[in-house]
């Protein structure tokens, strides 16, 4: 049969970071594939474990040949059972044995395997011949916390959405207008900026939360203006990275302020009121389900409030927090999950209930391109994989390539 898997390949390769990551090749007797594991910074700390201890070389050395020995001879297209074998092989709750990076690069790397053994793009094997929408891209324009250096905005990720766009090819390059927009703005405040980048290529401006804040405003709606096009602001505040469980706060270092939960509701609220911000991602601890639920509660009719580190890919997680109204939307990371098949469970559960999925690179990433093929394929409206950079453009070019393929290509809907 084309699809049955005759040979596995592991190889260590670089990330973004320079620290290494596995990357797998998958033979079938008709088809190809080929996946990279990407690496997050701040991590949610229920997130499987991304490798075994001893790193990519233990797994070069001895996971490979044990992964092929089980999946040679089986059908790619079987992806349930093949992540089945995988956890088997594994036997631990969280893949500290063989890694979920590991584990969700064979499982991608097996999918992609299955559709080029049927001469079939991802995109379309996992999403069938009706698929027609392109996610709008999350662009990254600044960054700080744990994706920067001193200095820099303790908020994570300064971000923004062309909601106006038409189509991929505009929306991508108004983020790109955007970002350039950005680097006018920050000099004109920051005497001492270099042009310093952050992981994911937004800029690293030494300013406040609130300048950074006005700037990103200020060029959303300059560039927006210029291009004809509405773009909204977001942020990822990726707020476990602030918390301090001693002393029950959210620490601003940059800013020299502390805040508990309830100043926290009240300052997130007051952001997006202000700004009009479209997204705001992990405005709350991992573990504060119930924070992130009364700030639902408040702005859920004009803003998406998304959870990462709090649901970390998790079908468990996430339906912890439908029954506690606590996000609209999710981020949909395989390597936190481990596994497609688990990944498109939680997919598939935040769609039954209108949670909106938001498929996402990491902070280091290479340049595989396949979460381009996973939005499209899941028919999620955005995705989140910065806006410059080679490994971030890999897949927005992608986007780009699987719009032209399409044939009555529409942007998404939420
Ligand atoms: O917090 C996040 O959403 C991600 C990606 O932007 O960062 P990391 O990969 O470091 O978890
Ligand atoms: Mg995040």
């Amino acid at each position: 049969m084309d699809s049955i898997i005759e040979d596995v390949q592991v190889r260590k390769i670089l990330d973004s970071r320079g620290n290494p990551t596995v990357e797998v090749d998958v033979t079938t007797w008709n088809g190809f594939g080929r996946a990279a594991a990407p690496s997050g910074a701040s991590t949610g700390s229920r997130e499987v474990v991304s490798f075994p201890e001893g790193g990519v070389d233990v797994i070069v050395s001895e996971v490979e040949d044990v992964i092929a020995s089980e999946l040679i001879g089986m059908d790619a297209r079987d992806i349930n059972t093949i992540d089945e074998v995988l956890r088997e092989v594994d036997g631990t709750d969280n893949l500290s044995a063989i890694g979920g990076n590991t584990t969700v690069a064979v499982s991608l790397a097996v999918m992609k395997a299955a559709a080029a053994s049927y001469n079939m793009p991802l995109y379309k094997y996992l999403g069938g011949n009706l698929v027609n929408e392109l996610p709008y891209p999350l662009g990254n324009m600044m960054n700080g916390g744990a994706h920067a250096g001193i200095n820099a905005p303790d908020i994570q990720e300064f971000l923004v959405v062309p909601v106006g766009a038409r189509n991929v090819v505009e929306a991508i390059f108004a983020n790109a207008s955007v970002h350039k927009k950005l680097k006018e703005l920050i000099q004109s405040r920051d005497s001492n900026f270099t042009g310093g980048k952050g992981d994911e290529g937004g800029w690293v401006p030494n300013i406040s939360n609130d300048a950074a804040l006005e700037i990103q405003a200020q060029a959303c709606e300059e560039v927006g203006d210029e291009l004809g096009i509405e773009i909204r602001p977001s942020l990822d505040m990726a707020a476990s990275e602030l918390w301090d469980s001693e002393k029950q706060k959210y620490v601003y270092a940059q800013d020299g302020v502390q805040k508990d939960t309830g100043e926290q509701i009240e300052f997130v609220k007051d952001i997006i009121e202000t700004y009009n911000m479209f997204y705001v991602e992990d405005p709350f601890d991992e573990s504060d389900f119930e924070g992130f639920s009364q700030l639902t509660s408040k702005v859920s009719d004009k803003c998406l409030v998304c959870g990462d580190d709090l649901f970390v890919t998790n079908k468990e997680l996430l339906a912890k927090g439908i029954e506690m109204n606590a996000a609209n939307a999710i981020i949909i990371k395989p390597n936190q999950i481990g596994s497609l098949s688990e990944t498109y469970a939680t997919v598939k559960l935040a769609k039954e209930n209108n949670i909106v999925p938001v498929v996402s690179h990491r902070s280091g990433e290479t340049t595989d391109e396949t979460i381009a093929h996973l939005a499209v394929g899941f028919a999620s409206p955005l995705i989140k994989t910065g806006a410059i950079g080679g490994e971030r453009i890999a897949k927005l070019n992608e986007l780009v390539r699987i719009e032209e393929e399409l044939l009555n290509p529409k942007m998404g809907h939420f």
